[in-house]
């Protein structure tokens, strides 16, 4: 029998780049492995920086280094635009790939671009389609699509980067509005990224204009939380229609926030798994987390994060990201690890999940 060949869509252009890699890296180690070697051959496919796609001898070095690939200019790294007709050049015969697994974080890729791309290609791959990767990747959507799904979470208000840029009379009534209705310390976020890229936790005036003015050098739209001091828990969900909720886990760190640093930096971070929650904890968990996962109309896999307010007990959903972090040290595949799935066989299941996925839509 022949060998599944699977496109693995790894590196893009998006500040999690580098995470991208990582992640890329783990999978490709668990593609190899076990009897995943004998079911799959992997066709490694790099995304630069600079949008261009790369396959063969380039995108194993990228993989086998794990350091990034500059071919081109530096300045494009900017999420400036650079147009091309020859983004996918030679570099990718679709016909060669039975189903992808686009393993990019954030921006141009985690977002329903690709995945529109591949949906236009009528080729299966792991994940979410547009919908759930867009609305999962947008913060201020996505906590629409929550606040309409019943789901408690943080007060927060949006503003837009013409907002801060463009309008230097409107500005500091802007921030008055912010700190009357949010307070200090709150959350700037860019909407669209992850691993905490472009977020500042702000306690005073002159931090939150360095903080708007940072996030919208990443984003267009921004978000701004109220923050809470709570425990930070997260739940991973596996399936199509029926999803599965894993044990929940917890993240605790000594750093200020969980920055990008604290999250990539061995030792800077400690996981307990599972939480050491009540059972009702950890079930109204798993049930939030399924409820935000069928809510987006994602598919394949995501982790959920929460804040759990231990002196009120409440239950806040934070975030849902569809394509999470996939290192073999990261929560997702820890987190199915610990509910009995290893890393090899998670790999394997996404896969499947892939292929089994019907068309989302039909024509008659
Ligand atoms: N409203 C808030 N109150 C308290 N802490 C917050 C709040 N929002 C974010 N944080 C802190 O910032 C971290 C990153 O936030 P968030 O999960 O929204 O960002 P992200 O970039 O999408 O991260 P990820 O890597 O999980 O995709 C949280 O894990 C938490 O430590
Ligand atoms: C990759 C990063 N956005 C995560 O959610 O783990
Ligand atoms: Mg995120
Ligand atoms: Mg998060």
């Amino acid at each position: 029998m022949s060998k599944i060949r699977v496109g693995l869509l790894f590196g893009g252009r998006s500040g999690e780049h580098e995470v991208s890699i990582r992640s890329a890296q783990a999978i490709a180690t668990a593609l190899r492995s076990d009897q995943n070697a004998s079911k799959y051959e992997l066709l490694p496919v790099y995304i630069g920086k600079d949008g261009v796609w790369q396959k063969g001898e380039i995108a194993q070095q990228v993989l086998a280094s794990g350091e990034p690939l500059y071919l081109t200019d530096e300045k494009t790294t900017s999420t400036d635009l650079v147009p091309s007709p020859s983004l996918l050049p030679e570099a990718t015969n679709f016909e060669e790939i039975d189903v992808w697994f686009p393993i990019l974080h954030g921006p141009n890729g985690e977002d329903g671009t690709i995945q529109g791309l591949l949906t236009l290609m009528q080729v299966p791959f792991v994940g979410s389609g547009v919908l759930g990767s867009a609305i999962g990747m947008d913060k201020i959507a996505m906590k629409m699509i929550f606040s309409q799904a019943g789901l408690s979470q943080v007060k927060y208000k949006t503003v837009k980067r013409s907002q801060i840029w463009s309008n230097p009379c409107i500005f500091p009534k802007l921030c008055d509005e912010l700190e009357a209705e949010l307070g200090y310390p709150c959350f700037v976020k860019p909407a669209n990224l992850g691993s905490s890229v472009g977020i500042s936790k702000v306690r005073s005036r002159a931090e939150l204009v360095t903080a708007l003015d940072n996030a919208a050098s990443y984003d267009r739209r921004i978000i701004i939380e109220a923050g809470v001091e709570a425990r930070e828990l997260e739940c991973a969900v596996l399936g199509n229609d029926q999803p599965q909720a894993s044990v929940v886990g917890e993240i605790t760190y000594q750093s200020d926030f969980y920055d990008y640093e604290t999250k990539y930096t061995e030792g800077k971070a400690a996981w307990f798994i599972p939480a050491q929650v009540s059972d009702n904890i950890a079930n109204k968990i798993k049930e939030m987390a399924v409820q935000a996962f069928l809510a987006l109309d994602a598919a394949g896999l995501a982790r959920v994060d929460f804040f759990y307010v231990e002196k009120t007990g409440e239950v806040l959903i934070n975030e849902i990201n569809t394509l999470p972090g996939f290192t073999a040290t990261s929560m997702y595949p820890q987190l199915w690890a610990s509910s009995g799935i290893s890393f090899s066989e998670l790999v394997n299941q996404l896969i499947q999940l892939a292929l089994e996925r019907q068309p989302e839509v039909s024509p008659k």
